[in-house]
């Protein structure tokens, strides 16, 4: 009979994200964390008894419950405790392997009320499309992945409903999303002056973050088309703007299960989903000109 070898199990990727409130000043712990055990399992592996076995659900559970009843002081002080709770909890598991990534944040400075909106760091990719035909120049400049996070001003409800509708309202939410933005520049003629486009990209950038942070967010579409106004409205280079924002869920963990009562106050603990994801696309336009940003933006 073939011999097994080393194995291990357990959850991947539990994405856990953390909010405590300091008054009006949010702070985020951002982690992906990784279960992986080992121990007592070649019955399962060999005769598929289970009996062994602690769920890999479980495992996701037990990450999302600790973050809310201990908090994220570190990745590696909630690994430890993580790991020594897999160990000497279960007589079957000899070895814990916990493997977090944390994600930094930092905040978005703007002239707005409160301090809950962040900006990943690691940032974007800065992009630029020129088109030259001989006589007539088109610039298109944009950038993608820039992720940035409200942790509270967002709601949305009020909403269409139907017989397959399940969303519950929500009056305090988290607004996530992975900015994608392209924006058309009006200079097309080699006898006018060109834009100084280094300072016209830190300008959009600028202005697209703050109108994010400062908006009270309807909705992300609402949201959307403000970070474009608000680009429209102050760099008089710039005809047109798309923005293509996925809408990165994050939903409250439900830990009544676990007597541990989990709402928006300070200490939420999320699930972070990566899909499926809404995502809300538009054009915002200066008066009287046209949108020609391609609709898809991949094919810019
Ligand atoms: O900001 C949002 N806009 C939507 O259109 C939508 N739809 C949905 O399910 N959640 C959200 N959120």
């Amino acid at each position: 009979m073939p011999i097994l070898g080393p194995n291990q199990y357990g959850k991947a990727e539990n994405r856990v994200v953390r909010i405590t409130r300091d008054g009006a000043t949010h702070h985020i712990k951002d982690l992906n964390v990784s279960v992986s055990l080992s121990g007592d399992m070649d019955e399962v592996h060999l005769s598929g008894s289970n009996a062994n076995v602690l769920p890999t659900d479980t495992t996701k559970n037990t990450v999302y419950a600790f973050a809310k009843e201990y908090g994220i002081d570190s990745a590696e002080q909630f690994g430890i405790h993580l790991a020594r709770h897999f160990v000497t909890s279960q007589p079957a598991i000899h070895r814990a392997r916990i493997r977090v990534e944390q994600y930094a944040w930092d905040r978005i400075e703007h002239g707005g009320e409160g301090a809950h909106s962040f900006v990943r760091k690691g940032q974007e990719t800065r992009l630029a499309q020129i088109t030259y035909d001989g006589s007539s120049w088109e610039i298109v400049s944009g950038l993608k992945d820039l992720t940035v996070m409200n942790s509270t001003d967002s709601e949305f409800w009020g909403f269409v409903k139907d017989k397959y509708t399940t969303l519950p309202e929500a009056h305090d939410r988290i607004l996530a999303t992975e900015v994608s933005g392209r924006w058309r520049f009006n200079w097309t003629d080699d006898e006018q002056p060109a834009p100084d486009w280094e300072a016209s990209y830190e300008q959009v950038k600028k202005h697209l973050l703050q109108a994010f942070a400062e908006t009270y967010s309807l909705s992300l579409q609402q949201t959307l088309y403000q970070m474009g106004a608000r680009i429209i409205d102050n760099r008089e280079e710039i005809d047109e703007v798309r923005f293509s924002l996925p809408n990165k869920h994050h939903f409250l963990v439900d830990l009544a299960p676990f007597g541990l009562k989990n709402d928006t106050a300070d200490g939420a603990v999320y699930f972070a989903a990566d899909r499926p994801y809404g995502l809300i696309e538009a054009t915002v336009l200066r008066d009287g000109r046209e949108a020609k940003i391609p609709a898809d933006l991949t094919n810019l």
